[in-house]
């Protein structure tokens, strides 16, 4: 949703309202009818009926939003958020009467672009138990406004924030339920890892709802694990009801304390002026000790066949590092032809010595998902196919790394540039290949990444790292602060 998108939807609105009144030419009832029933309740999954997107046109134009909402409810589902505009989503109100009429004990949000207190005496009479506030469309004063008026009625509110700007706006008010959308709303992308970051300004006492791009259990875990109590899914309810199940279950799991991804989000707010510096390949205590020194967010040890194996006893005796420490393997197909993560890995990320695995084999995407957690996938990139191709993994990130023929990383190859600037333009970029001393102040010029993974390019000889050269890296990355 670009800015003059959101502008569109709202100006559209206000001519609705003028034309038809706030009713939006639905009849709703004088006095409310149903009960109210309080919004948020564990285990906090909110599902969606939303048959059509400003950005991804039709989901499913001929959605019966009473059937969904029984899948729904069916699944152990509490809360239902209803899409209620009319011109970009192809909701009604009278989508969200049926449905509360027909479920009333479940809690139902009114997904409406609310610009004044009488939509939220409609929202009521009509039968919302809560109301979505958007901060980025009101005005502070109108917002407070808004927001008091919301629990006068009894209703709860969740506020919406996508910005610092929104968090500053919405903090006096200290909303019970803080949404935060993974939907940029100018380029239309979500980005996992961007509530993460956002949930680290918010330092009031708030129940954490994650919005939108959530597919997998994965993404929910992924969620639950950074301190949000609860996710908000649209598209993938709709589309994908036999999901419901696996994603309800990771909302009631609870976190896991695997803080890979919220801690990556959170270093990456730290120093926004370089990008995030995986040192890969090390094999030894010092290197990892002075990588971590020097300031590395994650320290890659490989388990795989490779000059730079690393051994999972130095792993385990590392002990507490600031970098993140990631396993490196290439998956083994286990006797019954499916595969399995190397067991030294599964144990040490099950012991918490690795906080994350980097697949870097043939694994594809639905067999990444089911063999460890957190994860990231690393793609090797040697045309627009690959690209296209990386795409479908589920992790919140990619790496992209060079394809150098028979070889596994640390090939000291670089990735051509222009496919470097297609991966950049579908999201933050993550790439490894070839990076050293010598080109890494081109490259965060040229491609500005959100990551870059080094190994042969700050090695002394092959698994062990030149001190000079992790100095001198990090001496450059630093230099680009002034
Ligand atoms: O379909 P998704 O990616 O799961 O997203 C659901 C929900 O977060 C999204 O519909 C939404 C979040 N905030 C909004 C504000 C208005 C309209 C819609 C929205």
């Amino acid at each position: 949703m670009s800015r003059g998108i959101l502008e569109g939807i709202v100006e559209k609105r206000r001519r609705r309202i003028l034309r038809e009144g706030h009713s939006l030419g639905v009849q709703i009832p004088a006095e409310r009818r149903v009960p109210l029933v309080s919004f948020g309740r564990e285990p906090c999954i909110i599902c969606e009926i939303k048959r059509a997107s400003p950005s991804r046109g039709g989901i499913n134009p001929s959605l019966d939003p009473v059937h969904q909402a029984g899948l729904y409810s069916d699944a152990g589902v509490l809360s239902v958020s209803v899409l209620t505009e009319e011109d970009h989503f192809s909701g009604s109100l009278l989508d969200l009467m049926a449905v509360k009429e027909t479920f009333p004990q479940l809690s139902v949000l009114r997904k409406e672009f609310i610009l004044d207190e009488e939509d939220l005496e409609i929202s009521f009479r009509a039968g919302a138990d809560a109301v979505l506030l958007i901060a980025s469309l009101l005005e502070a004063d109108t917002l407070a406004q808004l927001y008091t008026k919301t629990y006068a009625l009894g209703m709860d509110a969740l506020v919406e924030v996508h910005s610092v700007e929104d968090v500053a706006k919405v903090r006096r008010l200290r909303p019970r339920f803080t949404g935060i959308n993974s939907r940029d709303l100018r380029s239309f992308r979500t980005d996992l890892l961007l509530p993460l970051q956002l949930a680290e300004s918010i330092d009031w006492d708030t129940k954490l709802i994650f919005e939108s791009g959530i597919g997998r259990g994965e993404d929910v875990r992924i969620a639950r694990n950074a301190g949000f109590s609860g996710v908000l899914i649209g598209e993938t309810a709709v589309r994908h009801p036999e999901r419901l199940g696996e994603l309800a279950a990771a909302a009631g799991a609870g976190p896991e304390n695997s803080v890979f991804w919220k801690h990556l989000a959170r270093r990456r707010a730290d120093h926004p002026q370089r990008p995030l510096v995986k040192v890969c390949g090390i094999t030894g205590r010092e290197d990892a000790l002075l990588a971590d020194s020097l300031g590395a967010d994650l320290l890659g040890f490989v388990f795989a066949d490779s000059p730079r194996r690393a051994d999972a006893d130095s792993v385990r005796n590392l002990g507490a590092t600031w970098a993140l420490k990631v396993g490196v393997v290439v998956s083994e197909s286990g006797p019954d032809g499916r595969r399995r993560l190397p067991g030294e890995v599964k144990e040490l990320l099950d012991g918490g010595y690795l906080d994350a695995v980097q697949f870097h084999g043939d694994e594809e995407p639905e067999e990444c998902a089911g063999l460890a957690f957190p994860y990231y996938k690393a793609v090797r990139v040697g045309s627009q196919k690959d690209l296209e191709a990386a795409r479908n993994f589920w992790s919140p990130r990619v790496l992209m790394d060079a394809r150098a023929e028979g070889i596994r990383g640390g090939s000291g190859v670089r990735i051509s540039s222009h496919l470097v600037r297609r991966a950049a333009e579908t999201g933050p970029l993550w790439i490894a290949g070839g990076i050293n001393c010598e080109n890494v102040v081109e490259i965060v010029r040229d491609f500005n990444p959100e990551l870059i993974d080094l190994s042969s390019g700050v090695e002394a000889e092959a698994g062990k790292k030149d001190p000079e050269k992790l100095k001198r890296l990090f001496e450059l990355l630093d230099g680009r602060m002034e």
